[in-house]
């Protein structure tokens, strides 16, 4: 048994520990003696009492007590009123109390049901009685609280869920050395776009790109060296990439596809033009290739998406500009037949 005089320091959890916590509020020494005795012999009941009633509150804030014993007339403090402040209180409002009254009155008995408390015993009550009820209202709020715990757990719980799946559809969706869109990304990324060009009846540009002489390159430095490349080379891409729709994806080994949605050729023929003259700049000595340096070449396709087309039919005009591209000597653009420019448009370099 204790008086708990405030600042009380021990950490008390009613939701972790699962003992009855009792906290008696009355004046009267003679009283909280008889409640001690008759709780003694339960090792699962804490007992705590209060004889101040103006530190009633204060004090259940701090032990979270699972019910409290209320004497109805105290020096200085209405009980009713005390009952009142407990339900206005956020972390009391629901720890029931038992009021512990010297009168058994019936509108008393009704003005405390009125407002809040759960119970009305008139002292001193049997001891088998006031066990009954104590263990009775404290397993009610223990419940509870589990209940709001168990509650709180699972929410957390859902939570790093769905943070968890974010992050794996985010990574299921990257190319790991370059870090860019990779090929999953790319089919997901112009599907959807070739849905949504031929709802808005836009042109649809998509650009083939594809390192020159990669394999000289690597024979010449090794693996290693030739993946720094490609991880310069998506770089340089992407900063290429002006508006949010913008996507640069790796197709595959050395070769990149940039989408261009609500694009004409003209508008993908500079950033093309753009992206071709940056690799080149690198100056990334690639001393076996033709041109000495890393460079690029690019097909380019545009197309209005209509029912008659297809998402793959763009690939395909794109790849066939790139073999053109290739064939015509590297370090390149081609643009496929299917712009408005028809036919061997070609960057003027
Ligand atoms: N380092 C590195 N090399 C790769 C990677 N993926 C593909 N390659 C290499 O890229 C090279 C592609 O060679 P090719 O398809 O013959 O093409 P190329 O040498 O670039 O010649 P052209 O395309 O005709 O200009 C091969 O040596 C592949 O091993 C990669 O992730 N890292």
């Amino acid at each position: 048994m204790s008086e708990v005089t405030l600042p009380i320091t021990a950490d008390y959890q009613a939701v972790t520990q699962f003992k009855v916590r009792v906290l008696l509020v009355d004046d009267q020494l003679i009283i909280v003696e008889a409640v001690r005795r008759m709780l003694s012999d339960h090792a699962d009941i804490e007992f705590h009492y209060v004889t101040d009633p103006a530190a009633a509150i204060a004090t259940a804030r701090q032990l979270q007590p699972t019910v409290i014993l209320q004497d109805l007339v105290m020096p200085g403090v209405d009980g009713i009123n005390l009952i009142r402040a407990y339900r206005d209180d956020a972390s009391l409002a629901q720890v029931p109390v038992i009021v512990l009254s010297a009168r058994d009155n019936p509108q008393l008995k009704a003005n405390s049901f009125a407002v809040g408390a759960n119970d009305y015993v008139v002292k001193l009550p049997d001891r088998l009685e006031l066990l009954a009820r104590i263990r009775y209202h404290s397993a009610g709020y223990i419940s509870r609280l589990q209940r709001d715990e168990a509650f709180r757990f699972l929410r957390a719980s859902q939570k790093n869920l769905a943070d968890a799946n974010i992050e794996l559809q985010k990574l299921a969706a990257l190319d790991s050395l370059t870090g860019i869109a990779n090929r999953r990304r790319f089919d997901e990324v112009l599907r959807a776009e070739w849905q949504r060009g031929k709802r808005d009846k836009k042109p649809l540009s998509l650009l083939m790109c594809d390192i020159d002489c990669f394999k000289m390159y690597n024979d010449t430095f090794g693996h290693l060296a030739g993946d720094l490349c490609l991880k310069k080379v998506a770089a340089v891409l992407t900063e290429h990439l002006m508006r949010p729709a913008d996507v640069v994806a790796r197709y595959g080994g050395e070769e990149f596809a940039i989408v261009l949605p609500d694009t004409d050729e003209r508008g993908a023929l500079l950033i093309a033009s753009a992206c071709r003259s940056h690799i080149e700049q690198l100056a990334i000595d690639n001393p076996r290739a033709p041109n000495g340096v890393i460079s690029m070449s690019i097909g380019l396709a545009t197309i209005v998406p209509s029912h008659e087309g297809t998402a793959e039919g763009l690939i395909a005009m794109a790849d066939k500009a790139l073999y053109r591209a290739k064939h015509d000597g590297r370090n390149r653009i081609v643009a496929g037949p299917a712009g408005p420019h028809n036919d061997n448009q070609r960057e003027n370099r």
